[in-house]
C-alpha cells in the first residue's frame, strides 16, 4: 500500500507520478497486486463519488445478478452486485472521465517506465469501458472466480473504490485475492475511499467480494494485452463474448 500525494494537476505532471509507476512495476512483478491510498485527493474522489451516487439514484445501474439466497433455503433471491458500464465522455460522468485518463496514465506509465519497456513482459494497447458497480448492503457479495481465466485478452485489473467510513466489522465487503503459489496467504483489501487497486486478471489472482452489509461502490477497468488480445479476436468469433466486456 503507498499513498499518493494529492495534487489537482494531471497524473502525468504530478511530481510523484515517477515514483507511483515505479510502485505499482515492482509490486506487480512481485506480489502481481499493488495497493495505492489518496489516488485523486479527497476533493476530486468525492466529485467522482458524487457521480456514481447520481448514476445510482437516476436508478440507470442494470439489475444486479440473481444470488440465490444460501442463509434462507427458499429460492428467494438476493439481487447481488449491480452494474453500468460508462466511457467517461458522458455529460453525466466528466469527473469518471478524468479518473479514467488517470489510471490509463500511470498504467501506460508503468508499462512504459519498466526496464524491458512492459509491464508483467505485457504490450498493453487498450481497455475496457469502465465497469461501476454497486452492492446494495443486504449480504449481497460475489463468488470467489477468476477474471480471465481463458486468455480473452484482459491483463491488469484496475479497481477504484469509494467508500467513506467504510468499517470492514460492520460493513463486510472485503476483497480476499487468493494469490496462487501463496498457498496459505490471502490478501485481504478493503473497498475505502480514493483507494485503487491492480491485479493480473488471470488465474494468478482469484478474488471474492464477501458479503456486503452497506452500500458498496467501486469503478473497474480492464487492461488489454494487445498480442493476448489479438489472439483471442481470432477464437471469439461469437461476438457475445466480446460485447459483455464493452470495449470502447
Ligand atoms: C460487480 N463485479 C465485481 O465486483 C467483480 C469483482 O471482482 N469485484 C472485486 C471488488 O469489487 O473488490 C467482478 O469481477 C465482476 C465481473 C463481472 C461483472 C461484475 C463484477
Ligand atoms: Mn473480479
Amino acid at each position: 500500500t503507498h499513498s499518493v500525494r494529492n495534487t489537482n494537476v494531471p497524473m502525468s505532471q504530478r511530481s510523484d507520478y515517477v515514483d507511483l509507476c515505479r510502485n505499482i512495476i515492482r509490486d506487480m512483478d512481485l506480489y502481481g497486486v499493488c495497493v495505492l491510498d489518496n489516488f485523486l485527493g479527497y476533493q476530486r474522489g468525492m466529485t467522482v463519488l458524487d457521480e456514481v451516487l447520481n448514476l445510482y439514484n437516476m436508478g440507470v445501474f442494470k439489475d444486479g445478478q440473481l444470488v440465490r439466497n444460501k442463509a434462507s433455503n427458499n429460492l428467494k433471491t438476493i439481487r447481488g452486485d449491480q452494474i453500468i458500464w460508462v466511457d467517461g465522455r458522458e455529460d453525466c460522468c466528466k469527473q469518471i472521465g478524468q479518473l479514467i485518463s488517470d489510471v490509463d496514465a500511470v498504467v501506460m506509465g508503468s508499462n512504459k517506465m519498466n526496464d524491458n519497456g512492459k509491464l508483467g513482459n505485457y504490450t498493453i494497447n487498450g481497455r475496457t469501458k469502465a465497469m461501476v458497480a454497486c452492492y446494495p448492503g443486504h449480504g449481497s457479495h460475489y463468488v470467489k472466480h477468476v477474471d480471465n481465466p481463458n486468455k480473452d485478452g484482459r491483463c491488469i485489473t484496475a479497481i477504484y473504490y469509494l467508500n467513506k467510513d467504510w468499517d470492514i466489522k460492520e460493513n463486510g465487503g472485503l476483497l480476499r485475492i487468493f494469490p496462487e503459489g501463496w498457498s496459505d496467504q490471502v490478501a485481504d483489501i478493503e473497498p475505502l475511499f480514493d483507494r485503487i487497486l491492480f491485479f493480473w486478471s488471470d488465474r494468478r489472482n482469484p478474488h471474492e467480494v464477501q458479503p456486503a452489509f452497506k452500500t458498496r461502490y467501486a469503478i473497474t477497468l480492464w487492461y488489454f494485452d494487445g498480442n493476448e488480445k489479438e489472439e483471442a479476436g481470432r477464437r471469439f468469433q461469437d461476438a457475445s463474448d466480446l460485447n459483455s466486456m464493452q470495449v470502447p
